[in-house]
């Protein structure tokens, strides 16, 4: 009988991004075909063609925000669901071909997020010199080993592997930065919940409506559901026309959390489902849930509804 064919993994390349480091903590992608590629767009629409079964992208950093062009790709074109989140801790490098030294640097290879965490340090070591945008940090690595530009901020494997030399290492302004990726596939069951889960939505609301983004926030308030993320983007429509993401706390199977979805889909334009999926947990984390304060836990929904019935069928003792 033929073997089950390795999954195909894509993910935001060249090879020795933080994106590929953060795939190869996922055992499946260990064992698939990990294909690296030029940009977030083209790793999605890998898979929204069938080329590939499921893309890592970076979506957040905790310094410097969501990512836009992945929350953009994410609502543009076919359907697509996250399955899977990874948070590694990120570091930056200054690399430069051997031999070039500070005082050489004109130009600096940057994807926007490496240069946003490093605006400090570039402005006090490097305020003259020119940064330009690339697609990812081992882009930025590559250009700089070419000699296209004068110096990289790259992730230290990065400089490893394109065998940049490091000028200035942790040159990030803040030293505890995280990076949070998703992995994404074309639209199937969710995971199984596991009691930790996020579910991430896209919501449209209608603008001409006084409290619309109230009315999102209502929905999921009253059923005791946890909002841990909202990121407004623009829908590229006209200005003032944006779409919301949201992460709560909740997976689409649980009951509170189902009925938010209904409750939104009857308030909302739109509503595009990202997908429900396990919460990260770092190695050193408590197994312990955390309580849900006072009121919004199921024990306290389920008291509720008892005591409701209770009332309809006049038992008031
Ligand atoms: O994965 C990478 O290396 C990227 O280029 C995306 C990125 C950028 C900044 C921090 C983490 C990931």
């Amino acid at each position: 009988m033929p073997g089950v064919p390795p999954t195909r993994f894509v993910f935001l390349g060249p090879e020795a991004t933080f994106t590929e480091q953060a795939l190869r903590t996922i055992p499946a992608a260990e064992r698939g075909i990990r294909t690296p590629m030029r940009s977030v767009p083209e790793a999605l629409d890998a898979v929204r063609g069938g080329d590939a079964d499921a893309a890592l992208v970076p979506l957040e950093n905790s310094i410097g925000g969501a990512v836009g062009v992945t929350l953009d790709e994410m609502i543009d074109g076919a359907p697509l669901v996250i399955t899977r989140e990874v948070v590694i801790p990120v570091e930056f490098v200054l690399g430069t071909r051997a031999g070039v030294s500070l005082d050489r640097i004109q130009t600096v290879a940057a994807h926007p997020q490496a240069s946003t965490q490093c605006r400090g340090w570039l402005q006090a070591h490097l305020p003259a010199a020119t940064v330009v945008d690339v697609l990812s940090n081992s882009t930025a690595a590559i250009a700089a080993a070419e000699g296209e530009y004068d110096a990289a901020i790259c992730a230290p494997i990065g400089a490893t592997r394109y065998k940049l030399s490091v000028l200035a290492d942790k040159i990030a302004d803040h030293s505890d930065a995280v990076t949070r990726f998703v992995l994404v596939t074309r639209p199937g069951p969710p995971p199984e919940p596991t009691g930790d889960d996020v579910t991430s939505l896209a919501v449209f609301i209608s603008h001409d409506r006084v409290g619309a983004l109230l009315a999102v926030l209502m929905e999921l308030a009253v059923r005791g559901v946890n909002l841990t993320r909202i990121e407004s983007r623009p829908t590229g429509e006209q200005l003032g026309r944006y779409a919301f993401f949201l992460d709560c706390s909740g997976h689409v199977a649980d009951g509170r959390l189902g009925e938010a979805l209904q409750g939104l889909r009857r308030v909302c334009a739109e509503v595009r489902f990202l997908g429900s999926y396990p919460r990260h947990r770092w190695a050193t984390e408590s197994d312990r849930p955390v309580p849900a304060p006072a009121g919004l836990s199921d024990v306290d929904y389920a008291d509720a509804a008892a005591w409701l019935a209770r009332l309809r069928a006049g038992d008031l003792a």
